[in-house]
């Protein structure tokens, strides 16, 4: 699915070739969607059978949504796979480059291990509730998707009405891809813009979500990431208790 939603299509950029599907992008993505379909229907039949309503008394996201919209089994649907498409990968692959940049960063990763120890102790794992106190955990991942942001060109926008951006006249309905890695490394703005350095963001209230413009890993305004919340909570939680575990000796 991933390297489907990736992949450039022809069809996008010559809009009159799209029905001719060259790369069999369209064929392989209905494909896809089928799939992914029948395992979300299963999940829901599962939770609505009378086995499951018997044999257990957890309550998930499926049970919440079915109990809004018990016969609204398309939008469920449609609400997982967004969920899943728009919050497994980004959080895994921003996961991914912090990790990097720790390991490639031993003296940053030593710092943040102690501030864990200081905080959490040696004997829990990090959990989201500890992160209003790990300041340099916080810096870390502000840094790390101030570098690597998963979204780089975001999802495509569309102007709505004629507009300027930076002395070019836009004319309504252009598609936009903002690219927000470029913003987060903009010199006039960054000092040493491609070293990692979480220091950057101690002491300051630099937002990453949304409201400050020269860092956007989750986009801004209406259309801007409304898992940003759960996903730096989890993300952090992650790039700690891993850290937590990690022996740095070895
Ligand atoms: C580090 C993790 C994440 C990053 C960096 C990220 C980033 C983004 C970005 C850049 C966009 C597009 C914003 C725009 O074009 O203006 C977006 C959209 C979206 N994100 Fe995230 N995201 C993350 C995690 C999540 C999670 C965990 C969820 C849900 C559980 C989620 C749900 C969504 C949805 C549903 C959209 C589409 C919103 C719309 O089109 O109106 N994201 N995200």
């Amino acid at each position: 699915m991933k390297a489907i939603i990736q992949a450039p299509n022809i069809g996008d950029f010559l809009p009159y070739l799209d029905w001719l599907d060259l790369q069999g992008i369209n064929r392989r993505m209905k494909k896809a969607h089928l799939f992914f379909d029948r395992v979300v229907q299963k999940i829901i039949d599962d939770h609505v059978s009378v086995k499951r309503k018997q044999t257990s008394n957890v309550t998930d996201i499926i049970d919440v949504l079915l109990a809004m919209a018990e016969n609204d089994s398309v939008n469920i649907k449609a609400i997982i796979f967004d969920m899943f498409i728009a919050g497994i990968d980004t959080t895994a692959a921003s996961v991914e480059w912090t990790m990097s940049l720790l390991v490639r960063n031993p003296q940053i990763a030593k710092k943040l291990q102690e501030e864990i120890e200081s905080v959490v102790g040696k004997h829990r794992l990090v959990t989201e509730s500890d992160l209003g106190r790990m300041e340099y955990l916080q810096c870390v991942v502000k840094e790390s998707l101030r570098l690597y942001p998963p979204a780089p060109l975001m999802t495509p926008h569309e102007s709505t009405e004629v507009c300027e951006v930076a002395g070019f006249i836009l004319p309504q309905k252009t598609r936009v891809l903002v690219n927000v890695w470029a913003i987060g490394r903009d010199p006039d703005v960054w000092e040493k813009p491609s070293t990692f350095k979480p220091e950057r963001f101690m002491g300051k209230d630099i937002d990453i979500k949304g409201r400050d413009f020269n860092i956007l890993p989750f986009g801004a305004g209406r259309r801007g990431c409304p898992g940003a919340v759960m996903a730096i909570g989890d993300y952090g939680a992650y790039v700690g208790t891993t850290y937590a575990l990690l022996s740095l000796d070895c």
